[in-house]
């Protein structure tokens, strides 16, 4: 499809919580391509300090690590997106030259309102979307599907891919998997993915906006047309669209969100070896153990922890899967950890409220 190359092409990452979005961030900031990206993300629980410390950015001249990341603040995109997100874009490129921009969507945002916002913006200057692209959690998707969030995200996307194809097990799950995401949107390309290492030329310049509407995707990008969870689940009051104010600070608390998801952030003193082993014992019992009908189902988990010997850890999970793995050094920081650096805890999805958090600092002895 024909593009116009004067404009910056905008991408818009959308998928599920912990579908692996960051992980396809990550991985086209560091392949060699030769655009200049920028990456704007944003976060559901108030997590992009881990995510942004869950990546490292070397700049190609001094090999120095980079931050380029512009924090939108709030867990909310869709709503506060069209004054605020578009101008903060803009911003950004017109400080530094770039070839291609990124907006990492929450995993439990809706797309159509930013797709609709970019699109219809006359004032954009150099920004133009690109496409919607959608990486789907190849382990989890069948049990999420009934999820009104995910739904619109694969129905709206312009390219699809398959992650996590390494975790599905058999070939015929990976059929029923493949024409169950086609149901819900047969035409945009389906790619296979691992570590969400999709195929760079089939992500830059897919100009599917170019040239005026396509799909009936101006139906699907009105919300209002086809979206009927945000009026029954949603507990926010999109009627202030333009001038949205209301209390985003989600992450010391366990407000409902879309979908009846709800957050809770746990802080994190310095742990002694034995606080850590500790925390992993209890990951393991919450994120493995059932919970039975009226306990929390745990969709997502991220954490920072902090250990006494200045270490730094990054938690990283989905469902009842995770990992630990050393925190990259803090963009611009040459002193490593301070003394009085906290950790956290983050734990998304559904009846998760403060009794975890007491679980938590109980099994921490905290
Ligand atoms: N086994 C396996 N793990 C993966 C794959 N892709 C990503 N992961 C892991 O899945 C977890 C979540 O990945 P992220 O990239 O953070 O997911 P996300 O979509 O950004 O998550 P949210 O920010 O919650 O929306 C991390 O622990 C990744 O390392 C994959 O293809 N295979």
């Amino acid at each position: 499809m024909a593009t116009n190359q004067d404009e910056i092409p905008v991408t818009l990452l959308t998928g599920y919580l912990g579908a692996g979005k960051s992980t396809l961030v990550d991985y086209i900031l560091k392949a060699d391509h030769g655009y200049k990206v920028a990456v704007c993300m944003n976060d559901f629980g108030d997590t992009t300090d881990i995510e942004s410390r869950a990546l490292t950015i070397n700049d190609p001249v001094t090999g120095e690590q980079t931050s380029a990341f512009l924090t939108l603040p709030n867990g909310c995109l869709c709503c506060s997106f069209k004054d605020l997100g578009i101008a903060a874009v803009e911003d950004m490129v017109a400080r530094q030259p770039v070839d291609w921009v990124i907006i990492e969507l929450t995993g439990l945002a809706d797309p159509g309102p930013v797709a609709k916002s970019f699109w219809t913006n006359e004032e954009m200057g150099d920004l133009e979307l690109d496409a919607v692209v959608c990486v789907i959690d190849g382990r989890n998707v069948l049990k999420q599907i009934s999820e009104p969030t995910l739904q619109r995200q694969i129905a709206l996307a312009d390219l699809l891919l398959l992650n996590k194809t390494d975790l599905i097990t058999s070939s015929s799950d990976l059929t029923t998997i493949e024409s169950r995401i086609r149901s819900l949107n047969p035409s945009a390309p389906l790619r296979r993915t691992e570590r969400s290492r999709a195929d760079l030329s089939s992500l830059f310049r897919v100009g599917a906006y170019s040239g005026g509407a396509q799909r009936g995707i101006g139906t699907l990008l009105d919300s209002s047309s086809t979206d009927n969870h945000n009026n029954q689940t949603h507990e926010h009051d999109h009627q202030h669209d333009e001038n949205c104010s209301h209390d985003h600070q989600i992450s010391h608390h366990h407000k409902p969100h879309y979908d009846g998801i709800t957050t809770i952030s746990i802080s994190l003193p310095p742990l002694s070896p034995d606080k850590f082993k500790a925390l992993n014992t209890f990951l393991q019992d919450t994120l493995w153990e059932p919970h039975g009908p009226h306990g929390p189902e745990i969709l997502r988990t991220k954490g920072l922890v902090v250990t006494t010997q200045g270490e730094e850890w990054i938690i990283q999970g989905v469902a009842d899967l995770f990992e630990v793995t050393r925190a990259a050094p803090a963009p611009n920081s040459k002193t490593g950890v301070g003394k009085d650096q906290e950790g956290k805890l983050v734990f998304i999805g559904k009846g998760v409220g403060p009794e975890l958090a007491r679980a938590c600092r109980h099994a921490l002895g905290l």
